[in-house]
This record gives C-alpha cells, sequence and structure tokens, in this order.
C-alpha cells in the first residue's frame, strides 16, 4: 500500500492543476492516468480544433477579401495540416508525464477504481490518500441508434489521416458545428443534422439563427428538427436513415450529439459518491457525498459549462481549500464561452434569455456590427453585438457576438464585467485605434 496525501483521479487540465497546485502547498501528491496524459483538451480537444481552425480562420479571411485586394483563396491540405497537428499533439503526454515526474508528483497509469475500503488499485498497485479528487472528464455520447457500432466521434475526426468528401453529423452542439467547419473549409460536403429545432441553447437565439445562415451560406447542408434512426454500411460508405423518410449516403458518420462523465470503472458506489446522468454531485466546496472525495472539471453535474478554464479554476480552488481550514464555497467569476469557426458565437455573463425575463433591471442593445468601420475593412460578411446593461448602476453586465472576431471581443467584455465597467467607463481609458478594443466605447 502506498500512501499520499492527496491522490488525485485524471491527469486532465483539471486534474493537473490541483496537482501541481496542491505539490507547491507540500502535500505528497500522485495522480493516475489511464490514456494520455494531459487529458482531452491538448491531446484530443480545443487545441488540436484550434490548430486546424487556424487554416479555417485564414480561409475565411482571405475569402472575405476577394475582390476588395485579395484574389484567390487559398485551400486546406489536410495532410499538412495533420501533420502540423500531430507535431504538437505527439508531444503532450510525455511532456505532461515527464513534467509531473521532474516536479516530483508521483504517477500511476492505469484504470483507477476504488476498493471497499476505501483505496484505490490502479493495475498492480494499492494507493492510499487521506484525500482524493476525482477529475475524469467526459467522453462522447454515442446515441441509441441502428447501427450505432459505425459511428465515429471528435476523437477520431481530429486525428484523420484523411477527410471523407461527404460526412454527417449527428448534433449540433459545440463539437457538431466547430467540426462542420473545420471539414467544410476542406471542401468536404457537410451534414449537420439536429434533433431539435434550437440548437446550441445556451447561446442568444438570434446570433444562433445568424450562424446557421452563415453555416448553410458556406455550403452546410443544415437539417434541423431531424432524427438520424439508422446508420448502415453500404460498399465503402454509410446509408443514414432518417425518421422523416430521408436517406443518403456519407463517407462518414460523427456523435456530435454531447459528451458524459467518464465514471463507469470507479465504482463509486464502494465509496459512497453519489452521481446523476450529468456527473459527480458535489456541495459549494466541491466535495461529494463521501468527505474524503472532492471532484472537479468536466466530471462533476454542475451548471457552469464544460471548459478547461473552468476545470483549471476549480483545481486551483481546491488547492487553497484543501490547504485552509474553513474554505469558503467556490464562487465563479462570468465565464466566456465561444463556437468557433470562420463566423465565432461568444457568450458571456447575464444572457439576453435573462434580460427579457427582467426588464426592470436590464436592457439589452442590439447592434448590427456588419458596416462598423472595424468589420468592414475585413468585410466580415456577418457582425453582431448584443450587449446587456443593468439599469440601476449602468456597468455592462453580460454580451453575446457574432463575427470572425468573436473570440477578442468577448474577452475584452470579460475584463469589462469583471472590473464593474459601463460604457461612461470605458470612455474614460484609451485604447489603440482604431481597432476592436477602440470600439468598445460606442457599445451603450
Ligand atoms: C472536440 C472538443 C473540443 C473542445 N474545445 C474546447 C475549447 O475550445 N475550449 C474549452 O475551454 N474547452 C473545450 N473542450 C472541453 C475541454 O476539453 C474540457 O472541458 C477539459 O478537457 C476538461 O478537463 P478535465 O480535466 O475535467 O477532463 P479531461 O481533460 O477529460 O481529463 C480527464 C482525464 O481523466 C482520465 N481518466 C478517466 N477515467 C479515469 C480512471 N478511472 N482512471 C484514471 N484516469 C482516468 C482520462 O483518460 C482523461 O485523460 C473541448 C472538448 C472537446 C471534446
Ligand atoms: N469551443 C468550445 O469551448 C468547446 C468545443 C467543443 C466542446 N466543448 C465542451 O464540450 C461539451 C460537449 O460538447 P458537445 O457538442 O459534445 O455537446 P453539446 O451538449 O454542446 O451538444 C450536443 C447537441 O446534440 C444534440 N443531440 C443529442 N442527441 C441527438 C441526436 N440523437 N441527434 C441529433 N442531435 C442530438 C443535443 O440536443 C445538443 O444540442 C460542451 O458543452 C462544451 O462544454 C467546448
Amino acid at each position: 500500500m502506498q500512501e499520499f496525501d492527496i491522490v488525485v483521479i485524471g491527469g486532465g487540465p483539471g486534474g493537473l492543476a490541483a496537482a501541481y497546485g496542491l505539490h507547491a502547498r507540500g502535500m505528497n501528491v500522485a495522480v493516475v492516468e489511464k490514456d494520455l496524459w494531459g487529458g482531452t483538451c491538448p491531446n484530443r480537444g480545443c487545441d488540436p480544433k484550434k490548430i486546424l481552425m487556424a487554416a479555417v480562420e485564414t480561409q475565411g479571411r482571405s475569402e472575405a477579401l476577394r475582390g476588395h485586394g485579395l484574389s484567390g483563396v487559398p485551400q486546406l491540405d489536410w495532410p499538412a495540416l495533420m501533420a502540423a497537428k500531430r507535431a504538437y499533439t505527439e508531444k503532450i503526454p510525455d511532456g505532461t508525464h515527464n513534467g509531473l515526474q521532474a516536479a516530483g508528483i508521483a504517477t500511476f497509469h492505469g484504470e483507477a477504481s476504488f476498493n471497499a475500503d476505501g483505496t484505490l488499485t490502479v493495475g498492480d498497485n494499492q494507493l492510499n490518500a487521506a484525500n482524493w479528487i476525482i477529475a475524469t472528464g467526459q467522453e462522447p455520447r454515442l446515441p441509441q441508434i441502428d447501427g450505432q457500432e459505425w459511428l465515429r466521434t471528435s476523437n477520431e475526426f481530429l486525428d484523420l489521416d484523411n477527410l471523407p468528401e461527404d460526412i454527417t453529423l449527428m448534433g449540433a452542439g459545440y463539437v457538431g458545428v466547430e467540426l462542420a467547419a473545420i471539414a467544410n473549409a476542406a471542401g468536404t460536403q457537410v451534414h449537420l443534422v439536429h434533433h431539435s429545432d434550437r440548437p446550441l441553447r445556451a447561446f442568444d437565439g438570434d446570433l444562433v439563427s445568424d450562424l446557421l445562415d452563415r453555416l448553410k451560406a458556406n455550403g452546410i447542408d443544415v437539417q434541423l428538427n431531424t432524427e438520424i434512426t439508422q446508420v448502415a454500411p453500404a460498399d465503402d460508405q454509410y446509408r443514414v436513415a432518417t425518421a422523416d423518410g430521408q436517406s443518403w449516403t456519407t463517407g462518414m458518420v460523427f456523435a456530435t450529439a454531447g459528451r458524459m462523465p467518464v465514471i463507469a470503472g470507479l465504482h463509486l458506489d464502494r465509496v459512497d459518491v453519489a452521481t446523476t446522468a450529468h456527473g459527480i454531485k458535489v456541495d459549494g466546496t466541491l466535495r461529494t457525498t463521501n468527505p474524503h472525495i472532492f471532484a472537479l472539471g468536466d466530471v462533476v453535474d454542475r451548471p457552469q459549462p464544460k471548459l478547461t478554464p473552468v476545470a483549471g479554476f476549480e483545481g486551483r480552488y481546491l488547492t487553497e481549500t484543501l490547504t485552509t481550514c474553513d474554505a469558503p464555497a467556490i464562487k465563479y467569476p462570468v465565464i466566456p464561452s465561444v463556437v468557433y469557426g470562420k463566423t465565432q458565437l461568444a457568450q458571456l455573463g447575464v444572457t439576453t434569455t435573462q434580460a427579457a425575463a427582467e426588464p426592470a433591471k436590464y436592457r439589452v442593445s442590439d447592434l448590427d456590427l456588419t458596416h462598423w468601420y472595424s468589420y468592414q475593412r475585413i468585410q466580415d460578411p456577418r457582425a453582431r453585438i448584443k450587449v446587456v446593461i443593468d439599469k440601476t448602476t449602468a456597468h455592462i453586465v453580460g454580451a453575446a457576438v457574432l463575427s470572425s472576431e468573436a473570440e477578442q471581443v468577448i474577452n475584452y467584455l470579460d475584463f469589462v464585467i469583471q472590473n464593474h465597467m459601463g460604457p461612461a467607463d470605458i470612455s474614460q481609458t484609451i485604447t489603440a485605434y482604431p481597432t476592436l478594443a477602440s470600439d468598445l466605447t460606442y457599445f451603450n
């Protein structure tokens, strides 16, 4: 039996933030990882996706300027792009593992599973700890359809040697919309199929509608209110059938219908850790129903979006709380979410839906930015922002942004909101002109 102060299960961004923080505070820490050191984000999530997106964004910017000073459109070279992605991702697992070892954090590779006496088995190793942190993340959910075994996921998409000429994506959430944008830019015919009339529910409805219009304008076959019921092999392709009687042949079908918590192999029932369909139940201090077991990151059932910076924030929170007495409950700052692509959709703080429900408290200004100088300069085909302002304080408290630059604008507004500023405060600052930051003065 090997004894530790803390054992962290899961070597992704959340688990690693906690492990490094607790080790720096003098704790004897071990991390267990069953698959790739570094977890989803750098191996098969945010980072590889954003490497592919660099080519997508550049193509989008060039397309927009065609006839306005540029001619031709750069084409994606998939094998070269995949080589660039792999040059980054292939170093992640060893680099992460070496970093932990160099820091003096114990590492175990294998699937962690709790025993009835509260200890942990990892392969031939038995571990015991004063406290435990579960940071096992999420994995793709495969819808229960006829032919489920033929469905691929984002894991495979982000490592394809060759992209088929035609693909079908089942679900238009974050993953579905982003993979659609990548494949579309690479010249593939994309069918983006969503079962309801309202994808990306957490985002502003008008802006989602604008985004879907952009995807359609780029040639993506967006099908709403469409349920795929069957996928079957057809020669070297697949035949897709829907509940409303449609069918088509496609090169590959990807399940982009959501992700689910990775808890199956942990045997949480043996240590009285309660779960829901959305993940592990925790209280305000990220403590599970077992007082010595904490959970953080994607595997937790909580309303905050499941994103890398949120997992890292929770890791840093546990670093503080597990080394202090009477820690206060976790308090999240505003959390920006971005769906990436040639056109990006971003969201932060009080939503336009919340604002509409409390008209006495909030007002929303809806600005079409398409003809503003910043967007005309780059010929952005669609740019729009909705800013939520608290009527009492005149502070900006929320925003929804659609444009090829939304990721930048939402981060500026993040600082504005964190610093309790409104248009009057912004007008007292001087930013470089003409830039996206100098536009902030006009968002009132
Ligand atoms: C395609 C895609 C794109 C994304 N893009 C973005 C983005 O642009 N921005 C963003 O902020 N977020 C993005 N995300 C989400 C982001 O990847 C996650 O929020 C983040 O990785 C969560 O970190 P985590 O540490 O909670 O879990 P993970 O990173 O999933 O790490 C959990 C680790 O635990 C390990 N594990 C599981 N069970 C066990 C066990 N029993 N024993 C030992 N180890 C175990 C797993 O192998 C895994 O390595 C994306 C996700 C996907 C899938
Ligand atoms: N840019 C980013 O920050 C980014 C990118 C990718 C993933 N993520 C994170 O990963 C999480 C998971 O993303 P996701 O896209 O897998 O899930 P998601 O929940 O965002 O979207 C899945 C969508 O598929 C729909 N769906 C479910 N079953 C379906 C079916 N049978 N047919 C068609 N549609 C169906 C759901 O209604 C949902 O709208 C996100 O919530 C986000 O936190 C973030």
